[in-house]
C-alpha cells in the first residue's frame, strides 16, 4: 500500500500581488518541479505550527497563518499525498534561497506558465480564481 503524507504549503503574496514560486532542487525528491514552499506535518503537529516551521526552516522567516486556501489528495506513483495549501503573510525577514534552486514572485495570471508539482494544481486553479 503507497503512504499517504500530509503536507503543508504556503501561499505567501506581496505588497505587489504576486505569490511566491519555489523551485525544488535537483537534489529533491519530485525535481525540478515548481511548488509552494513548505513540508511535512509532523507526527502530533498541527498543520499551522508545522508550515511556520517549515517556511523558517526553508526561507529563514516568520510568517502569520491565515486561512486554507486549498486541499486536494493527489496520488503519485510512489505515494499519495495530502496537500493542504494555507494564504500566509510574512510578519518579519525576507524569503532567503535555503533549500530550492530558485525563488520567484509571480502575478496570478503568470502562474500556469511554470511547471507545478502535479497535487499542486488544485491550489494553483483556486488562487487564479481568489481574485
Ligand atoms: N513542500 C511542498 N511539497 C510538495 C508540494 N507539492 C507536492 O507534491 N509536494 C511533495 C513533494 C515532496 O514529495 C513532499 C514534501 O516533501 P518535502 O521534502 O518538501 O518536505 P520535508 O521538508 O518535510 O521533507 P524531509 O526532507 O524532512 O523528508 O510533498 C508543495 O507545494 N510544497
Amino acid at each position: 500500500m503507497k503512504e499517504l503524507i500530509k503536507v503543508v504549503a504556503a501561499i505567501i503574496e506581496n505588497d505587489e500581488h504576486e505569490i511566491l514560486c519555489a523551485l525544488r532542487s535537483p537534489n529533491m525528491i519530485m525535481p525540478n518541479m515548481w511548488e509552494f514552499p513548505g513540508g511535512k506535518v509532523e507526527k502530533n503537529e498541527d498543520l499551522f505550527t508545522a508550515l511556520k516551521r517549515e517556511i523558517f526552516e526553508e526561507l529563514g522567516c516568520v510568517i502569520e497563518t491565515q486561512y486554507i486556501v486549498n486541499e486536494h489528495t493527489h496520488e503519485y506513483d510512489t505515494f499519495i499525498i495530502n496537500l493542504i495549501s494555507i494564504k500566509c503573510e510574512i510578519i518579519k525577514g525576507i524569503p532567503e534561497l535555503k533549500e530550492h534552486s530558485k525563488l520567484i514572485w509571480l502575478k496570478r495570471e503568470n502562474l500556469t506558465s511554470i511547471k507545478w508539482a502535479p497535487a499542486d494544481i488544485p491550489a494553483v486553479e483556486e488562487i487564479i480564481r481568489e481574485k
